[in-house]
Parts: structure tokens; C-alpha cells; sequence
């Protein structure tokens, strides 16, 4: 999953009620999807409506009568929207719920994910009137629109959208809209970069703004050239091991095991550089140029990549990932496309394929061969009882002794971690008991 390499561009759209703010920012978006390479794919627009503060059953009859002020200040979550646009800021996927307008509430059960883009864009009535917020737009625009002109649109819009009759729509307009437009949302007009007046309409304005944001998507894309960090992954799991020698039997000298809280990031660099990030901390740093090529080896199965590389001062280091999931791609589509780059730059084999392209052969440059078992050789042992075996090559690293066998299968296999080997392992179990 490629993911935008720097700060998102953060622009903020407030106006009063019906000034034409979402149409400014359909317009903008449209116009950005003229563009060649589809530019309008890296915009997200968020409403400010989905961060209402969820209403009681009795705060809802109120507003079904036009009673219940949706204007004021206090109506809205500002925590909620504050970290939410700093997590996007922090290039972190978000959840949305929806909220409907019909129903003055949240939808149950429907969100709207929204991916790390490089350009967001917030608008709502008073999304400049929180001050931490506020500091959180690169750029502020406001929609400004005659008072008589927004009552018309908004007359015709709850109508005809929300169903609403006219006594509703006059009575909560003069009682909260207005004063509450007048009270919080048009002070906060002086804090605007452009103040666009007649929305839309203002195809000089808006085409300004596109060109503002043309140019910085180019900036952006420029810089992602530069980068070193050219691909990046969202991982799931992280873990680590270092042994005391080269050879694959050496005792552990340190592990490290790390559920990911959404910002662990396997990334590819353009120069041939392997880091395995949280935030902005390095865990993991591997150089994958073609003069090393032959010491970094590894394996994979579903949505796990397991690395060995021999560090410095003769110690083995192994480390393991497991990819996340999106939306539009499981866990193991973004280990194969991961696993596509990195075949160009290390020896790695898929850890369902037979045993003559299997882990034990891939480390054979590198590592004492003899130490390392195949998987489907692993499984077997490990099922047979046969003997103590040495799980270094999948992803734990204790020794694992006949006694406590059922005790890992339990403990480490059924839990769905590396489905596919749970499943291989389920496969080979049955396939046994069936020939028994
Ligand atoms: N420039 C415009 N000319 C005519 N109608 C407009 C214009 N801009 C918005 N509208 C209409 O006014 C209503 C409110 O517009 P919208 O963009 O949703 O405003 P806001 O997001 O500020 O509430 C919609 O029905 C929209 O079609
Ligand atoms: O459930 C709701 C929530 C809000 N409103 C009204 O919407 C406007 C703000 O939305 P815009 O899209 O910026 O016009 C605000 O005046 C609320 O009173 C609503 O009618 N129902």
C-alpha cells in the first residue's frame, strides 16, 4: 500500500449554514480529477457533521421539532475531530461514522474509512472555532454568502431532503441558525486565508485554489521521487530475534515482540533499504543493496514475511512481520506485493513450496543448513512427536520439547496468527489422522 511520505495539506472550509461549502469542495475535487494522474484520488473531504456529539432519545425528539440547537459549539465532538485530523496528519487511516441529517444521528454500524491522502479537506460551520483545530489547517478558506441567500437554499433543502416543513425550518432558523452564525461561525471569518464570496460561482477563486493545491500535489510527488521511502505497508506484527553466532542454533540473545497500535510500517526505500518503522522510530534497518544480496534470505506464507541476515559481528538476526489489512486488499495481497519488490533484491521462497525450494536450501549461502528444517519437514516432526525441535525457522524461536507440544499448537498456532501455517497445520493433522 503506497502511502503519502509527508504531512497531508490540511485545508479548512467554514461558512455559514448553506453558504456552499460542500459544493466549493465537490467543485474543487472535481477539478483536480482532470487532472493526468489522478490527483482527486490523494483528496479526501470530510464533513464536519459526522462529528456531532451523539444525542439522547429525548435531545432527538427536540430537534425533530426544530427545538435542539445543532449550531452552538457544544453540539459538536472538537476531541473527537481534533485527533481524528491528527491522526490523518499522522498519515494514519481513520474511521468515520456517518451521521444522518434525517435522523439527527449517527448511523449504526456504518463508517466510512478514510486512508492517508495528501491533501484533506475539512468543512463544516465551525471548523475554524475550535483553536487547536484551527492550528491545524495549512490553509483556510470561508464561504461567504448573503444571509437571504442561505435561508432560500436552506428552506428548499430541508424540504426537499429532509423532509422537513416549513414552520420546523423558520423556527430553528431564528432561534439557534441565526444567532449561532452570528455568534461562532462569522467571527470566525478574520481568521481566513480567502474569503470566497458567491461559493462556487467564484470560478476565479476556486480555480486559484485548485492551482494552489495542483502545485502541491506536484511538490509532494517531486519529494516522493526523492524520497528514500518509496513503498510502505501497514503491519500488524513485528518481532525479532538475535542469535549469539551466524549458525541458526545459537541461543537467543534478545527478542522483541511488538502488536502493532496501527503505526508499524514495513517501507521499501528506492535505495534498496529495508526499515521497519514506528512513527518516526526505526526498529528495523536492513541494506538490501546487490553487493549484499546474498546475506539477506527469507520466507513467507500468507500475511508473513520472515527475514535472516547475519548483522556485523556474526549474529544472526531473524525478524518477522505480519501485514495488515485494508479495505480493498487482505493481509497477504500486500505480503505478495511486498514480496514482489523484494524478490528483486533478496533470495526469498514461499513457504508452501516444495521442500527443494524450501527455507533450509534459500539459507544454505549463508547459514548452517543443517540446522534448519523445512517446514513441511517441521510440521511433520512436530506432529510425529518425534523428537525436540527447533522452531527457528518459523515464528517462534523456543526450543519446543515433546512434553509441551499441545501446549504450543494451543498456545501459538490456534491463535490466528500466520493463518495460512494454521491452516497447513490443520491440513497436515487431518491428512494424518485420515492415513492412520
Ligand atoms: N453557487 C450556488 N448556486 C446555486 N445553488 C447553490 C450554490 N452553491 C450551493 N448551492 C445549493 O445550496 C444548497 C446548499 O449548498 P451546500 O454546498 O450543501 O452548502 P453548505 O455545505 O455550506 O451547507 C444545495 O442545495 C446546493 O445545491
Ligand atoms: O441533524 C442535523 C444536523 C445539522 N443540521 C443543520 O445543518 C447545518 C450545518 O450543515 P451545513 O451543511 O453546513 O449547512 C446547521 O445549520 C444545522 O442546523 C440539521 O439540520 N440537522
Amino acid at each position: 500500500m503506497s502511502s503519502p511520505p509527508v504531512k497531508p495539506f490540511l485545508i479548512g472550509v467554514a461558512g455559514g449554514p448553506c453558504s456552499g461549502k460542500s459544493t466549493v469542495c465537490e467543485k474543487i475535487v472535481k477539478d483536480l480529477e482532470c487532472l493526468t494522474d489522478n490527483q482527486a484520488n490523494r483528496v479526501a473531504v470530510i464533513a464536519l457533521e459526522h462529528f456531532y456529539r451523539p444525542k439522547s432519545a429525548e435531545q432527538r425528539v427536540l430537534a425533530t421539532r426544530g427545538d435542539w440547537n445543532l449550531d452552538h459549539p457544544v453540539a459538536f465532538d472538537d476531541e473527537l475531530l481534533f485527533t481524528t485530523l491528527q491522526d490523518l496528519l499522522n498519515g494514519k487511516t481513520v474511521r468515520i461514522n456517518r451521521y444522518d441529517v434525517r435522523t439527527f444521528s449517527h448511523i449504526d454500524g456504518e463508517y466510512e474509512n478514510i486512508e492517508p491522502v495528501d491533501v484533506i479537506i475539512m468543512e463544516g460551520i465551525l471548523v475554524f472555532y475550535f483553536p487547536q483545530i484551527r492550528d491545524l489547517f495549512n490553509m483556510k478558506l470561508f464561504v461567504d454568502t448573503d444571509a437571504d441567500t442561505r435561508l432560500a437554499r436552506r428552506v428548499l433543502r430541508d424540504m426537499k431532503l429532509h423532509g422537513r416543513n416549513l414552520e420546523h425550518i423558520l423556527n430553528s432558523y431564528t432561534n439557534y441558525v441565526k444567532p449561532a452564525f452570528e455568534d461562532f461561525c462569522l467571527p470566525t471569518k478574520k481568521y481566513a486565508d480567502v474569503i470566497i464570496p458567491r461559493g462556487a460561482d467564484n470560478s476565479v477563486a476556486v480555480d486559484l485554489i485548485v492551482q494552489h493545491i495542483k502545485d502541491f500535489l506536484k511538490q509532494n510527488t517531486d519529494m516522493a521521487v526523492q524520497s528514500p521511502l518509496t513503498q510502505h505497508w501497514s503491519l500488524i506484527r513485528y518481532s525479532v530475534d538475535i542469535h549469539n553466532s551466524a549458525n541458526s542454533g545459537g541461543t537467543i540473545l534478545q527478542r522483541q515482540f511488538d502488536r502493532s497500535d496501527g503505526q508499524l510500517r514495513l517501507s521499501l526505500t528506492s535505495t534498496q533499504q529495508l526499515f521497519v518503522t514506528r512513527d518516526n522510530d526505526i526498529e528495523e534497518c536492513i541494506d538490501l543493496w546487490p553487493t549484499v544480496i546474498s546475506s539477506v534470505t527469507g520466507t513467507y506464507v500468507g500475511d508473513a514475511l520472515l527475514l535472516y541476515y547475519i548483522t556485523g559481528n556474526r549474529c544472526r538476526r531473524e525478524f518477522r512481520v505480519q501485514f495488515a489489512s485494508s479495505d480493498t486488499q487482505k493481509g497477504s495481497d500486500h505480503c505478495e506485493n511486498c514480496v514482489k519488490y523484494l524478490k528483486k533484491l533478496c533470495k526469498l521462497t514461499n513457504m508452501n513450496d516444495n521442500e527443494t525450494s524450501g527455507v533450509e536450501q534459500t539459507m544454505s549461502t549463508t547459514i548452517d543448513a543443517n540446522s534448519i528444517v523445512s517446514t513441511p519437514d517441521m510440521i511433520k516432526l512436530l506432529l510425529s512427536q518425534q523428537q525436540t525441535i527447533k522452531l527457528s525457522s518459523y515464528y517462534y524461536s523456543e526450543p519446543i520439547h515433546n512434553e509441551n507440544m499441545t501446549e504450543f499448537l494451543e498456545k501459538y498456532l490456534i491463535e490466528p496468527t500466520f493463518p495460512d501455517f494454521v491452516s497447513t497445520v490443520y491440513a497436515m493433522l487431518e491428512s494424518m489422522a485420515k492415513k492412520k
